[in-house]
């Protein structure tokens, strides 16, 4: 890749301003130009695993002139409660930050899910910015303007749509990342594939050993090919009121399988085992080829990802869903697939299809 980012636009919708993702290498230098000058103090919200760097960012941002501060959330998960948003709020209230100034979120997608709840609560709205530094916060979390934390009853129950001034994706940044944590980038990758870029899919299945490492022959081509997957439909539906759904495939169960697992199971990991069941889910209901459905387990396992979870587990699991997103009163739906790269919904299936395709992915 050369020193050139690539840029890729999202469009503002309902209200919101546009923005630009931009993936290639010393993206720090692009940051004080999205902070502008309007903003005089700049919170840095980190993860413990990115302490250097997260103090790094601040250094930086002080020698610019900005009354910079780094704050530090615990790693993945543990980050996305009420307790440390609430920690969030405290410090910027003893700082005295303002309506001009800016939220910074440094790290995976639990950061970036925070970050930019907090600067969506703060004040009720303050302006941030994502600097994703896991495969999955690249391809996936710090775009669209999803943020949000988790409570006692699930995942991502309490958020809100507050999309980024601005997302900067430096590809050096992954070369730390332990390799089960780039591996559960792979699965949303692979979801881009399936629902809308099918190109991804050839991809991977090409060289599925180089594709489990940012140095692979094929790595910028499938970070940028699955953002603008996504960017795609923000784009065009911010808020999820249609088409943002699709985003969702793999995540009914997924979410609940984190939830099951404490959230110690990556998200990634958990998505995979989830398209596997909503391929079978598919199937079952006579509208997904049996081609198409054995491809999900073949490219999820050639890069390492889970394709099965625990059969006793079913009866928490059906439990977890009901609360999903995108259930309707008391009609659980799940994205489903007409086809490669035909997302559709199935509605309110029947219990008895819901065990069956669990059988199919249970052990
Ligand atoms: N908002 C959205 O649209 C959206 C989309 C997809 C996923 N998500 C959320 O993203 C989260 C998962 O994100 P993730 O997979 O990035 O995991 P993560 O944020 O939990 O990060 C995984 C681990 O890697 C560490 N880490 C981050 N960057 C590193 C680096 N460069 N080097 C070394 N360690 C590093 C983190 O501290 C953490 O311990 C989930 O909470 C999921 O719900 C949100
Ligand atoms: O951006 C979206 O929309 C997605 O659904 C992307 C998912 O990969 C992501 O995990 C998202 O956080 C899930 O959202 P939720 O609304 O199901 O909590
Ligand atoms: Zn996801």
């Amino acid at each position: 890749m050369t020193d050139t980012p690539t840029r890729i636009q999202v469009a503002g919708t309902a209200g919101t301003d546009p923005y630009e993702v931009l993936v290639g290498h010393r993206l720090l230098d692009d940051l004080p130009g999205l902070i502008g000058r309007s903003a005089r103090r700049v919170a840095v919200l980190h993860p413990e695993a990115l302490a250097a760097t997260g103090e790094a960012v601040r250094d930086d941002l002080a020698n610019q002139g900005y009354e910079a501060i780094a704050l530090q959330l615990p790693n993945a998960e543990e980050s996305k409660t009420a307790e440390v948003a609430a920690y969030c709020w405290k410090v910027l209230g003893q700082t005295g930050f303002t309506r001009t100034d800016v939220i910074v979120g440094i790290g995976g997608g639990a950061t970036t899910d925070v970050a930019g709840f907090v600067a969506a609560t703060w004040l009720r709205g303050v302006r941030w910015i994502a600097m994703p530094t896991t495969l999955l916060g690249m391809v996936d979390a710090a775009v669209g303007g999803k943020t949000g934390i988790n409570t006692a009853e699930g995942k991502n129950l309490v958020g809100a749509f507050h999309p980024p001034a601005g997302v900067l994706a430096d590809l050096a940044t992954l070369d730390s990342l332990p390799v089960n944590d780039y591996v559960g980038g792979l699965a949303e990758i692979i979801k881009a594939g399936f629902i809308a870029d099918p190109a991804i899919l050839d991809l991977i299945e090409s060289d599925p050993a180089a594709a489990r490492t940012p140095g692979g022959p094929h790595t910028a081509e499938l970070i940028e090919r699955s953002i603008r997957v996504k960017a795609d439909v923000v784009s065009s539906d911010l808020k999820e009121s249609g088409l943002r759904e699709i985003l969702n495939y793999g995540h009914t169960l997924g979410h609940a399988i984190e939830k099951n697992e404490r959230y110690q199971w990556r998200h990634g990991a958990a998505v995979s085992v989830g398209m596997v069941y909503a391929a079978e889910l598919g199937r079952l209901a006579g509208r997904l080829d049996d081609a198409t459905a054995d491809r999900h387990r073949a490219v999820l396992e050639s890069v390492g990802l889970p394709l099965a979870y625990r059969g006793d587990a079913w009866p928490k699991l059906l439990e977890s869903m009901r609360v999903d997103k995108k259930s309707r009163a008391d009609r659980l739906r799940f994205v489903v697939l007409d086809g490669l790269a035909k997302p559709a919904i199935l509605e309110s299936p029947d219990p008895s299809l819901l065990v069956a395709a669990y059988g199919e992915v249970s052990k």
